[in-house]
């Protein structure tokens, strides 16, 4: 578990802090999603959960983050790496370079942390395996798509088994191809049960598959809870944040008499579709 306390932040050069007094918890085995406008602190919140900052980033902080009840500023960062894996917006960054080959790759921070062989060519195996990129195991990182690089980067935090993965807009940088590459591993982490913390601009993408969603404005969390309540609260326009496609063309049907007055907006294409099927039934039996 990923819990701040009270936690602000501002960076040596910052004039004013850029997180303040933020509570959150991230439970073991829930997908959460952290949205906000561009600037409202989510990647700083990113870095606080997996130790960069303090450690590499330095600033003056408050309040405290623990992951599994260990202050983070007081656990160095190579235990922390094993325990909270971070993966950034553009996957070509987060390529060591070093290596030769996918699996090479997956192998690097394992081969550093002195992990024996037998071990970590079985968790390169699971994790190919459990991200459908056992095709690109022996072709060189570099050779491939923007889309099969985050994947790849997504899979050399996976190999460490941390106890939560955060992930800041992974798919920002690519295109609808590789994007949706990105979108099926996280069904798949989804599915193996991993805690997960996606910071996200596409609504739709968290709509579909966060538990809970936090809400940042100007480095304060103003809201949380489960997407379908989050993503139709009227204040979304408010904090600088839009609506699914589904909330707004529902929203616009509903003052046409297209959508049931009393049904709740939607954020999903299932809950939209079935929302719009009543009423078609409801006019075709009229
Ligand atoms: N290294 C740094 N030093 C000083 N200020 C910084 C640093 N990194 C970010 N900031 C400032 O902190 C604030 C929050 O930035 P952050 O990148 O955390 O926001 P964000 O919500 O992730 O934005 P975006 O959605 O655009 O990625 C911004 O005002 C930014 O300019």
């Amino acid at each position: 578990m990923i819990t701040f306390h009270d936690f602000s932040y501002a960076y040596p050069t910052s004039e004013a802090p850029v997180l303040h007094g933020v509570d959150l918890r991230i439970r073991p085995g829930r997908f959460h999603g952290l949205v906000g406008p561009s600037g409202s602190g989510k990647s700083t919140l990113a870095f606080a959960a997996a130790g960069f900052i303090p450690h590499a980033q330095g600033g003056e902080h408050t309040g405290s983050v623990t992951v599994d009840e260990r202050i983070v500023a007081d656990t160095p960062l190579p235990e922390l790496v094993t325990r909270v894996g971070l993966v950034q917006q553009d996957p070509f960054n987060q390529i060591s370079g070093a290596r030769f080959s996918v699996r090479e790759e997956l192998a690097f921070g394992l081969e550093n942390l002195g992990v024996e062989h037998a071990e970590m060519r079985h968790r390169v195996a699971e994790v190919l395996e459990l991200l459908r990129i056992e095709h690109l195991a022996d072709r060189s990182p570099y050779e491939l798509s923007g889309g099969q690089q985050q994947v790849v980067a997504v899979g050399s935090m996976l190999v460490m088994r941390p106890e939560a993965l955060i992930l800041d807009e992974p798919t920002s940088q690519l295109d609808p191809a590789g994007s949706r590459m990105v979108v099926e591993s996280l069904a798949a982490i989804r599915e193996s049960g991993m805690t997960v913390l996606l910071i996200e601009h596409k609504l739709e993408l968290l709509a579909d598959h966060a538990d809970e969603l936090h809400v940042l404005v100007d480095g304060r969390i103003v809201a949380e809870g489960e997407p379908g309540r989050i993503l139709t609260d009227a204040r979304m326009a408010g904090w600088g944040l839009g609506a699914t496609r589904f909330t707004t063309a529902a929203a616009e049907a509903r003052r046409d008499g297209l959508w049931e007055q009393d049904r709740r907006l939607p954020v999903t294409l299932d809950a939209a579709a079935e929302g719009f099927r009543g009423v078609l039934e409801g006019k075709a039996g009229a």
